[in-house]
């Protein structure tokens, strides 16, 4: 399978997902989204793999999100993807986002986070719902959307606080402060926080063995802790409305254009 944005990489009974995109500490846009979604789809389908793996390439970033740089009024700009041959080329970017958190959420199988670095906003999502979580101890959390003129109202904060408590997740969403990887294990985020050089290998080790698991008793397991949660799916889908329309206003622009002009935002108008 050719991909752009991210590589893709099938070995000893592991697929392995990297956001590729380092000049931009892995952001993703609409096709690095679809990418995942294929590959993921394809990590589902072959009996091969029973774990997988995502990851960021390089060591600054897991992946910080929404790429700002392609965001207008009205949402993500997207790019030519016939190449991909994809169905679902002309969705906006938080549907290919929400399909690709849906997609790790059901895939009978353990997806496992390797946090290298930065994961922020929607980057800080995908590791959220993936089944563990193993973090660099140079990795950061934290999310950027009120920052930024964006919001996750489904998985990123209604999921995010059955992971690390209300309190906690309000406050990770209200401040859009950063966290480091020891604050995150602390708080139920990670499961392990490794030294940068040893989490590839730590990794590995996990993966072997979840492979000498039974896989049906794993995934059984995997579609029992979500069973809660699952309904979350449906105010993410509702979010997801809401977030598009959001995309269109002023409001939600000068997050990003205060971001991109590296400015402090000047909300103060919009107060209702
Ligand atoms: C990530 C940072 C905290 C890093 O800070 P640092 O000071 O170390 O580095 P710089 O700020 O100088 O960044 C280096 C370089 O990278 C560019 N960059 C960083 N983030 C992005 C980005 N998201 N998109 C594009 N480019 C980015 C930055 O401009 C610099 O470039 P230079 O050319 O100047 O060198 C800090 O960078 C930061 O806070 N980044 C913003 C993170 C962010 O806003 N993420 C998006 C949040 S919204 C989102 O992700 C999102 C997506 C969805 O699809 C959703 C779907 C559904 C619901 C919600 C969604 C959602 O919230």
């Amino acid at each position: 399978m050719e991909f752009q944005d991210i590589i893709y990489e099938k070995y000893d009974g592991r697929a392995k997902i990297i956001i590729n995109r380092v000049q931009k500490l892995n952001a993703f846009s609409n096709l690095t989204l679809q990418e995942m979604i294929k590959a993921l789809t394809d990590a589902w389908v072959d009996k091969n793999v029973g774990v997988i793996i995502i990851t960021g390439a390089g060591d600054r970033a897991f992946s910080v999100g929404g790429d700002q740089s392609i965001r207008a009024k009205g949402g993500y700009e997207s790019e030519e993807t016939d190449s991909l041959d994809f169905p679902l080329d002309n969705l906006p970017l938080p549907n290919n986002h929400a399909l690709v958190l849906q997609l790790i959420r059901t895939i009978p199988k353990p997806v496992i986070a390797s946090v290298n670095g930065y994961a922020i906003g929607g980057g800080h999502v995908l590791h959220v719902v993936c089944d563990m979580s193993i973090a660099a101890s140079t990795a950061k959390f934290g999310q950027a959307g009120p920052r930024v003129g964006s919001f996750d109202a489904g998985y990123g904060s209604a999921y995010l606080a059955r992971v690390v408590g209300e309190k906690k997740a309000r406050e990770i969403w209200y401040l859009c402060e950063q966290y480091s990887a020891e604050d995150a294990l602390q708080m139920g985020l990670v499961n392990r926080v490794v030294p940068p050089d040893k989490l590839n290998e730590v990794v590995e080790e996990i993966c072997a063995s979840l492979l000498e698991k039974s896989p049906t008793a794993l995934a059984a397991l995997k579609a029992s802790f979500n069973a809660e949660t699952e309904s979350i799916w449906g105010i993410h889908n509702m979010a997801g409305i809401a977030l598009n329309l959001y995309y269109d206003t002023e409001e939600a622009l000068e997050g990003k254009n205060a971001f991109m002009e590296k400015r402090k935002p000047d909300f103060a108008k919009y107060r209702k």
